[in-house]
């Protein structure tokens, strides 16, 4: 790289119902941590998940269970600042904070899965979204539905095909990565286990077992 090129804090989000939060999110989320070479990444879970029914444990304990499995993982935050916030929880809201706490030329990423992706037309102000951060899309077995015209749409032109394409500007271009680990892990999955008195072992971190074990959670359908 050009030493006198300046470099600028690259800052993740990965939000999430996180109901539990599972391998498939943590794994993706170191990975995500070195390939884009980030600084930090947020995870941050939504009390009020605006496309979704109500999650099946409360904001707090879902906290817990992403403290729990995060531990000490160097560069992943367990972020509560949804939690602070009433009504529903609309990423353009969270990326407008973290853009106040790092400043205009910080590289902010908002990270999703190719289901969540999918949808991205129908969220809260869509363009908003790019006005504050890149979005990187990754890849999520079982999920490889062709763009729907409206999200074609909102992406126009903004595709770029490398990170260190993306990290030229501070926000507004759209990367897909494929990381190496993908895992078909979903938390339904987990749920559904879970109420069928079925094992949860390595599919979930096991502090993230114990306290699902420990508060006996999501122990019905
Ligand atoms: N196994 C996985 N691999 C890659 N991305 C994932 C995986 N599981 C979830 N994600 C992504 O993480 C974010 C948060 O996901 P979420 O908390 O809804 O988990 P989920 O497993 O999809 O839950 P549910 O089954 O309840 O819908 C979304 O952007 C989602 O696409
Ligand atoms: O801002 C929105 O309108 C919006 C709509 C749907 C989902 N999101 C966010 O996307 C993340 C993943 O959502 P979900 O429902 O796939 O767990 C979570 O942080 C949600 O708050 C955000």
């Amino acid at each position: 790289m050009n030493s006198c090129q300046p470099t600028f804090q690259r800052i993740g989000m990965l939000g999430g119902t996180f109901d539990p939060v599972h391998l498939g999110h943590l794994r993706s989320a170191v990975e995500l941590h070195e390939a884009l070479g980030l600084e930090r990444l947020h995870m941050i879970p939504a009390p009020q998940p605006p496309l979704r029914g109500e999650p099946r444990v409360a904001p707090q304990t879902r906290l817990a269970l992403l403290q729990a499995g995060i531990g000490d993982t160097p560069g992943l935050v367990a972020d509560d600042r949804e939690l602070r916030r009433a009504g529903p929880s609309y990423s353009a809201d969270t990326l407008a904070e973290l853009r106040d706490q790092y400043g205009d030329q910080a590289r902010l990423v908002m990270v999703v899965g190719h289901d969540a992706f999918l949808k991205l037309a129908q969220w809260h102000a869509p363009q908003r979204l790019f006005e504050l951060a890149h979005v990187v899309v990754i890849d999520r077995p079982g999920y490889n539905d062709p763009l729907p015209e409206g999200l074609r749409e909102l992406l126009g032109e903004r595709e770029v095909d490398s990170v260190s394409e993306l990290m030229k500007r501070a926000k507004g271009s759209l990367l897909r990565l494929s990381l190496p680990s993908r895992m078909a892990i979903s938390a339904t999955g987990i749920r559904h286990r879970l109420a069928a008195s079925q094992s949860v072992r390595y599919l979930v971190p096991e502090a993230v077992e114990r306290l699902i074990i420990q508060k006996a959670l999501y122990r019905d359908e």
